[in-house]
């Protein structure tokens, strides 16, 4: 494939004065880009500015690569404009523009300051906004642009004190995929990535081992695909890591419908339908999907109004409400009134906070509920929402629920869009959101409850033309609102976000009159809004409540939406390239059914990322033979290993051998053999055609021990060379208490040519920290061997028949690993460590296969043997091997102890005797 040149290309890089930013511009520069480097020369902290950081690295560009480069010392947020302008005046136009730019001011969200937040979003957000900004009117010109905003899983799903910086990415998501709606016809691509990445930010915060993996090279190689004027992919979004690369798309379920009328369509109905409307499968009215825009609600409000009128309302009746205190922003009018009229009526007290007439709906609300039902505030919900609180509480006693409701639009296409615009929409969105939950959080922290339900808007989650201002702040909220439920959960504060297909001033730019008396209409929202806000739905779900959630209710649908990630593609290569990920591009994109996957966190989404990368190395480390052959009727779970007389030395050695013996080192010796124990070898090779991470949950690969192994053999003697099938399944998968797993696999190999069977194991992986629900469970013990299961003791009453001693080498594990068990456990102490050893221990099977040599090598061939590893061994310790002859049968009991750390590693093992009478035969 031909490299993906930038060749006359101009790409301004933000931040780029050291981790991604720095990649990234060497990656362009290296492939003919010039390139602005942007630096501010800040701490992490983002204090203090000295120039060396972009300098550094633009000398680095001209001097190493011999490229194109210059460095711009501007602050994001405060002249973005001018780092475009250094793109213009040194080269002449902006084609790609990377916005990584970043600070952290993490803190929980008790005791972030609006500074802290502020500045969060101004550098993350608004600093995107003031480039894209800048950069947008030239991109248009000339019909070509590429721009990347660096979102992040705690932006996707919040993240534990990082309030400010979850609105700041999820923000970025939403304005890109507005930018990318705006653009597509200028031939502007615009993509969000996700990237958890060792940089400045993560050092402090991810275990070295898992650091090690985290490189910015990793993360470069997408962001120059996607940004190559051959790449038309836009509006996506991705999450990577480690070389783990998937896309990451919104998913809405199916949802339920009912019908609209205000007397029917209650809490109690909705609350009588909640597994549906968070059940993903499709249904007849409407099917669960992937969208880039708000659902089909013409249809789906038709579909809704020929229900029968009047819909279940359930055996629960929703009285949690009564006398609870409501304080509801933007309750003048529209939606936010409905929300008062409806809360009212479930007993509640109402403060409705506008700053224009909240009077009128005050009126309304005491007239029929009674006086004093409600109140009116007109605070200013950014400057005064401390007011709001000490009104609410000098009127009421308490504060119970909060909806963040108000808001402003000012809708213009990105290129006509003002600062001011731009800014507005932030400040009565998003900056009220978070004054007015920072001012009521203590109040609910104090009260050990509280429910706050933000509006954010099918906007925010899809992005829409002409709201790039709105879809960002809309965006961001949820970003926020994620972290608040996280932060809340302990204290019973719960955070949800709706999406109301219902927004007077939303809604006239887009629906004609005739539908919006079809189906705007507000109290098809507010019923919903009060069963969010109502103890029974949390009851009804159970241990975890709804919290975090994101539901989407418009004209009597509701639903909800959350991610969902492709499985994606892992490239352990150590140099990944743009050209690499072009060629597997469709299997970072595609999401094929049962692999897919819906994290719905920050740890959740990272661990199955890194998980994804373990199976990739543990694929690639325990062998990762071919799978099948060309053949037809090839079974993808077969391995075909092909050995030769050099990887029967290899393994001869490693469990043992020397140079005195010639029979298992020299290949032209007369009695040149492999060790029984080889069996083993195909099986193991085979082990990553079960996959473990499907059978079990929280798999780890560095947590997996070797547990027990059986093994029998159809030939002996082994050949030296050949081509071997093996096809692996498990017989076992089983729960250990939740500490542990266990699964046995089994393993059958045969001569790939003759098919005929040669070797057959059962091998036991011990998965530490993993669980196996019940519904997972598989135990075929029926099918498993005899000898297998077979209890094997120590006689206790006598002596062993047999004893020797066996000092393994420093360097044994580092000689058996090339027999294909690479897991690096056996020699990263780094990996070693994290699964709490002190330093990497020996492969079980290499004991294993130390000791059977001794065995073999006294008592003669053997065609069975069964071993549990009980404990573990460093490569060095000294080995006592036992063994037991059980009279009148062929069967041998062993045992081995490790001398130095005074332990049994091997137990409940033997081997059964071809011939009892005979030796070796060799
Ligand atoms: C061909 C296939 C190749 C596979 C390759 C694998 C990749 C390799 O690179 C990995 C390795 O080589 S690891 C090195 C070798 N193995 C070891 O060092 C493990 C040694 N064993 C231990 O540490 C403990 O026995 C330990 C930790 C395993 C268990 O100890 P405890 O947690 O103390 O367990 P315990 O409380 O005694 O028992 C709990 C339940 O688990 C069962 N069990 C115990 N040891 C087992 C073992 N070794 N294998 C299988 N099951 C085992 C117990 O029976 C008990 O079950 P139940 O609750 O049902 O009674």
């Amino acid at each position: 494939m031909s490299e993906l040149s930038f060749k006359n290309k101009v790409v301004v890089v933000t931040g780029a004065g050291g981790g991604l930013g720095r990649v990234y511009a060497i990656e362009y520069a290296k492939r003919g880009a010039s390139v602005v480097v942007n630096d501010l020369g800040g701490s992490l902290s983002g204090s203090g500015s000295n120039a060396r950081a972009a300098d550094v690295v633009v000398d680095e560009i001209k001097n190493k690569f011999n490229g194109i480069a210059v460095a711009n010392y501007d602050s994001v947020s405060d002249n973005g404009e001018n780092i475009i302008k250094t793109a213009i005046d040194n080269f002449g136009s902006i084609d790609i523009l990377i916005n990584n730019a970043g600070i952290l001011r993490d803190v929980s969200f008790a005791k972030m300051s609006p500074k802290e937040f502020g500045i969060v979003i101004d550098v993350h957000l608004n600093g995107a906004y003031k480039l894209t900004k800048a950069a947008w009117p030239y991109m248009k010109k000339q019909k070509f642009g590429r721009i990347i905003n660096t979102a992040s899983p705690a932006g996707l799903f919040g993240n534990f004190g990082q309030a400010n910086y979850s609105a700041a990415k999820l923000g970025l998501v939403g304005f890109s995929e507005t930018l990318a709606k705006e653009g597509y016809k200028y031939n502007i691509m615009v993509n969000s990535i996700a990237p958890l990445a060792r940089s400045r930010m993560t050092e402090n915060v991810l275990p070295p081992h898992i650091l090690k993996q985290l490189g910015p090279e990793k993360i470069a190689p997408l962001v120059l695909y996607l940004t190559h004027d051959s790449t038309k992919v836009t509006n996506s979004i991705f999450e990577l890591a480690a070389g783990f690369y998937g896309r990451i798309r919104w998913e809405r379920s199916s949802g339920q419908i009912f019908n609209p009328n205000e007397k029917y369509f209650t809490p109690e109905a909705i609350l009588n339908k909640w597994s549906q409307i968070t059940d993903f499968q499709d249904k007849t009215f409407n099917k669960t999907q992937h969208p880039y825009q708000l659902s089909d609600y013409n249809d789906l409000t038709t579909k809704a109004k020929r229900l029968p009128f009047e819909n279940d309302q359930g055996s629960i009746k929703v009285d949690s409400l009564k006398d609870k205190v409501v304080i509801i922003t933007g309750a003048g009018g529209g939606l936010g009134k409905s929300h008062a009229i409806w809360f009212a009526k479930y007993g509640a007290k109402i403060v409705i906070n506008d700053i224009k007439d909240p009077a009128s709906v005050v009126e309304e609300i005491n007239q029929r509920y009674g006086s004093k039902t409600a109140i009116a505030d007109t605070h200013n919900i950014i400057t005064e929402s401390q007011q709001i609180i000490e009104n609410t509480i000098k009127e009421f006693g308490r504060v119970d629920v909060l909806i963040n409701n108000a808001g402003i639009l000012r809708d213009k296409s990105f290129l006509k869009m003002t600062d001011e615009e731009w800014y507005s929409v932030l400040q009565v969105h998003l900056f009220a959101t978070f004054a007015m939950c920072k001012a009521v959080w203590p109040v609910f922290l104090k009260q050990n409850s509280g429910y706050i339900i933000n509006t954010t808007s099918t906007s925010g989650i899809y992005g829409n033309f002409g709201q790039a201002n709105y879809a960002a702040a809309k965006a961001a909220i949820l970003g926020f609102s994620r972290t608040l439920a996280i932060e809340g959960q302990k204290k019973n504060i719960k955070v949800n976000v709706i999406a109301p297909h219902a927004e007077t001033a939303m809604t006239k730019t887009i629906f004609s009159e005739r539908e919006l008396r079809n189906h705007f209409d507000a109290s098809q929202v507010s019923p919903f809004v009060v069963l969010l806000a109502s103890e029974e739905l949390q009851k009804v779900v159970g241990k975890k409540g709804v919290n975090g959630q994101l539901f989407e209710v418009g004209g009597g649908w509701c639903g909800q939406t959350r991610w969902q990630r492709s499985p994606g593609y892992v490239s352990l290569d150590p140099h990944i390239t743009p050209e690499i990920i072009k060629e597997h591009w469709n299997q970072v994109t595609s999401f094929p059914k049962t692999k897919s996957i819906n994290p719905s966190s920050t740890q959740e989404s990272s661990m199955a990322i890194l998980q994804s990368v373990q199976k990739a190395v543990a694929e690639m480390s325990l062998g990762g033979g071919d799978s099948g052959d060309s053949g037809s009727n090839t079974n993808p779970n077969d391995r075909i290993f092909s050995y030769s007389s050099r990887d029967c030395i290899l393994y001869n050695l490693g469990v043992g051998a020397t140079s005195k013996e010639l029979q298992y080192v020299y290949e032209n010796d007369d009695k040149f053999q492999v060790l029984p124990t080889f069996a083993v070898i195909p099986g193991m090779n085979a082990l990553a055609s079960i996959s473990m991470d499907e059978l079990v949950d929280n798999f780890n690969f560095a947590m997996l021990l070797h547990g027990e192994q059986y093994f029998k053999l159809n030939q002996f003697p082994i050949p030296t060379k050949g081509k071997l099938k093996t096809s692996g399944e498990p017989l076992q998968v089983l729960d250990k208490g939740g500490k542990a797993a266990v699964v046995v696999g089994k393993f059958q190999t045969m001569d790939a040519n003759t098919k005929k069977p040669v070797f057959y194991n059962e091998s036991t992986v011990f998965i530490r920290g993993a669980s196996v629900p019940g519904n997972k469970q598989i135990n075929k013990i029926n099918e498993r061997e005899k000898f297998a299961i077979q209890s094997f003791k120590v006689p206790t009453d006598r002596k062993p028949d047999f004893e020797a001693e066996f000092e393994t080498a420093k360097d044994q594990a580092v000689l058996y690993r090339l027999s294909g068990d690479y897991n690096p456990l056996h020699i990263d102490p780094m990996v070693a460590q994290s699964v709490k050893f002190p330093k990497p221990i020996l492969h079980g099977l290499c004991t294993l296969g130390i000791t059977s040599k001794i065995l073999f090598e006294k008592f003669g061939v053997f065609d069975e043997l069964k071993v549990r590893f009980t404990s573990f061994v460093f490569p060095g310790d000294i080995l006592i091997i036992r063994a037991w002859k059980i009279p009148n049968t062929k069967i041998i009991i062993f045992q081995t102890f490790d001398k130095c750390r005074d332990v049994t590693v091997l137990d409940n093992a033997a081997i059964k005797l071809v011939d009892d009478t005979v030796k070796s035969k060799l």
